[in-house]
């Protein structure tokens, strides 16, 4: 949404631009939501106005990947923006400057928005590009190239409540009504993007190409510095200790927090109502405990039981996360304190 600053002399112009477009369909009320609904692509809910069928289409047929390009791919609330500025800061070899004075929006453009493609094709050369497309939806062009791609995988149930919380604030999204009935549209895969459990097999089919990196929240979480090493050496880039710690330092909450190049706090206030939930809201790991009922964990690990894969977790952290096969699977009687399977675990 934002990306319409690039179209226009000043974020004012581009504010009233936006209002001109959006106020017919009542989102200056952001106290009334009931007007939203998501239209479908290939089966999948995407909200109005930032997506559109056309752009969808063309990001899977004809965007063009370079091999230099590196694609950071979440299932949304699942720590895009925190990769993103982590991967901003590697490829300015921890100098915060550009992190500082550009969107992160511009720096790494959600390519299937209306806004980001365009940016997308836009911007130079290695490009870092962000997304939250099912692997089936995404460029095709990609699978043919040696472009790389990080996705960030991380505990269904604090995505759960991430996401809650956000639609509850960002106008595109429809209200997301109770705890239990927004528990259900999201097991459902009745939220934009789809199914949290069709995107991570979706991706994870990838696993074994060489061009593919994945790591979970929980360890950027606990490990911040190990991790930033690790992508290092996945994008070959060869940072000192000095420029890998001021990447661990300006990635971090509080740094993120107040940068408004990162925050989102340039977003118009229609778009996002950070009054009622801050974007970078608690950025923990295991939030979902102050939020689930031990019913609703109860019922989110049935449909995770159903819905597990087999998939080897390469660390005790991907382990807590990861739908794995039914020999990772521990049944507890369920309760906050010794939650039953994985997405229990902080
Ligand atoms: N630096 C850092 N450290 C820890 N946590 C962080 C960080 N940056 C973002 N976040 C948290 O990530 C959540 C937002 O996820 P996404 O960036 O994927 O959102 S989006 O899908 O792109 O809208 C959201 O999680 P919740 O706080 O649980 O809501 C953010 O707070």
């Amino acid at each position: 949404m934002a990306q319409l600053l690039n179209w226009f002399s000043s974020p004012n112009d581009a504010e009233l631009f936006l209002s001109w477009i959006t106020e017919p369909m009542g989102w200056h009320n952001h106290e009334d939501k009931s007007c939203q609904e998501y239209f479908q692509y290939k089966g999948i809910n995407f909200p109005q106005i930032i997506y559109s069928e056309q752009v969808l289409q063309m990001v899977e047929d004809n965007f063009q990947v370079r091999d230099d390009d590196i694609f950071n791919v979440t299932y949304q609330k699942s720590g895009t923006v925190w990769m993103l500025e982590i991967l901003s800061l590697i490829h300015s070899n921890g100098d915060p400057s550009w992190c500082r004075t550009v969107p992160n929006w511009d720096r790494a453009p959600w390519f299937e928005t209306v806004l980001g493609y365009k940016t997308a094709l836009n911007n130079k050369s290695p490009r870092i590009i962000s997304s939250h497309l099912p692997a089936q939806l995404f460029a095709k062009s990609f699978f043919r190239s040696k472009a790389k791609m990080i996705y960030t995988v991380r505990n269904p149930k604090d995505v759960l409540v991430s996401l809650y919380h956000f639609a509850s604030m960002f106008h595109p999204f429809k209200d997301p009504g109770t705890l239990d009935q927004f528990l259900e549209s999201f097991l459902k895969g009745d939220v934009p993007f789809g199914s949290w459990f069709d995107h991570v097999k979706g991706w994870m089919n990838l696993k074994d190409k060489e061009n593919f990196f994945f790591i979970t929240y929980e360890e950027l979480k606990k490990d911040l510095r190990g991790s930033v090493v690790r992508i290092c050496q996945f994008l070959d880039k060869d940072l000192d200790d000095e420029a890998i710690d001021a990447v661990v330092a300006n990635a971090s909450f509080e740094a993120m927090k107040n940068n408004k190049m990162s925050n989102f706090s340039l977003s118009p206030h229609f778009i996002m109502n950070q009054k009622k939930s801050a974007f970078l809201r608690k950025g923990i790991s295991g939030d979902w405990k102050n939020h689930l009922s031990a019913a609703q964990s109860e019922c989110f690990d049935q449909v995770y039981q159903e819905r597990r894969m087999p998939l080897k977790a390469r660390s005790q952290e991907q382990m807590k996360v990861l739908p794995l096969s039914s020999a990772h699977l521990v049944q507890h009687p369920v309760s906050h304190s010794a939650p039953p399977i994985a997405p229990g675990h902080s």
